[in-house]
């Protein structure tokens, strides 16, 4: 019998949430882009990308959050589909189904997670050289798609777009908690008042007590002006800092969600059920980083 050389009839991928564990401004570019200091870190949970062979490029999507995505051409998931469609040489299509599980404007690097896991899809799907360099592309469809594009451990420097991936890191289990409050990213970058820090010195990640106590230095420069624009980031701060078994409470991105490390995964799951029950409007996932 003839091998098999038809083409993938349906090409999955995860788009994991991104965790920025600190994130330091260390200056700012002459078109106002901020530079950064940073590890970033990726959950089990995120949204599920869907890629299956099509004529032209279309997405639909579904999931708890798909009302606060558009589902045309902005949505970034398509807008890579065809930055990367245009790159190659035979034009191919593509429908796309993104299942939203993320919610939207909340600092953890949804869209971006969308648009790098189209692009890995969609090199499986079009049967890509494995090794094609899509650093580029990622980068211009923003500033953190190329970290998820890598979709590992790293620490981050430039606008966020130079990764220094970690060797290896803890599974350590981290409580989501979204108050609710959509926050865009210009406004809390515009928001920011202070200096400039110095960049970090490299550290060690590869146990959980060592990145903690790493951590421990370090603090979301972005946490302030969050704060401002949406007060509800101090209160789930608050609730978080005061769960049994929370080492580090701390907001990831621009916001606003925050996250708590838990060495202990029944500690994370116990603070996940109360918070869910006494803040029903609040999204609350209990995951680990991988
Ligand atoms: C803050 C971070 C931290 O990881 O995450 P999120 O809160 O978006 O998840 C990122 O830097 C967000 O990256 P991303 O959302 O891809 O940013 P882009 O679309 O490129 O830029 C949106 C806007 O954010 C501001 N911006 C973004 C990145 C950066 N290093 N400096 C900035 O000042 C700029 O005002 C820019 O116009
Ligand atoms: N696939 C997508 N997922 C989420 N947001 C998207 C997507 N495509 C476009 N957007 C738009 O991008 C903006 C930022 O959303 P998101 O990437 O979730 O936030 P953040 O940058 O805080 O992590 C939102 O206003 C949203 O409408």
């Amino acid at each position: 019998m003839a091998a098999d050389v038809r083409r993938p009839r349906t090409v999955r991928e995860a788009a994991p949430a991104k965790v920025n564990l600190f994130l330091h401004l260390v200056g700012r570019r002459p078109d106002g882009y901020h530079l950064l200091d940073g590890l970033v870190a990726f959950t089990a949970f995120g949204d599920r990308v869907e890629v299956t062979p099509a004529d032209d490029l279309s997405i639909a999507v579904d999931g708890p959050f798909a009302a606060q995505v558009p589902a045309d051409g902005s949505n970034l998931a398509l807008k890579a589909a065809v930055a990367l469609r245009d790159l190659g040489p035979s034009g191919e299509g593509a429908h796309i189904r993104l299942e939203k599980r993320v919610p939207v404007a909340a600092g953890l690097g949804g869209g971006s997670g969308d648009a790098a896991a189209v692009l890995r899809a969609l090199t499986r799907l079009w049967r890509w050289p494995r090794d094609h360099d899509l650093h580029d592309l990622a980068a211009s469809l923003g500033a953190d798609v190329p970290m998820c594009l890598a979709g590992m451990p790293a620490r981050i420097a430039g606008i966020g777009d130079r990764l220094s991936p970690c060797a290896s890191f803890p599974s350590l289990p981290i409580l989501l908690v979204n108050p609710g409050v959509p926050l865009g990213t210009p406004e809390v970058f515009r928001a920011r008042k202070g200096d400039w820090r110095p960049a970090l010195p490299a550290f060690a990640t590869d146990d959980a007590d060592g990145l903690l106590a790493a951590l421990a230095d370090t603090r979301n420069d972005l946490t302030d002006s969050a704060r401002v624009l949406a007060p509800s980031v101090g209160t789930v701060l608050e609730r978080l800092t005061a769960a049994p078994g929370c080492r580090l409470a701390r907001m990831s991105g621009s916001g606003a969600t925050c996250f708590g490390l838990f060495p202990d995964a029944g500690d994370a799951t116990r603070a996940a059920r109360r918070l869910r029950r006494e803040q029903p409007g609040w999204w609350v996932a209990a995951t680990r980083l991988r």
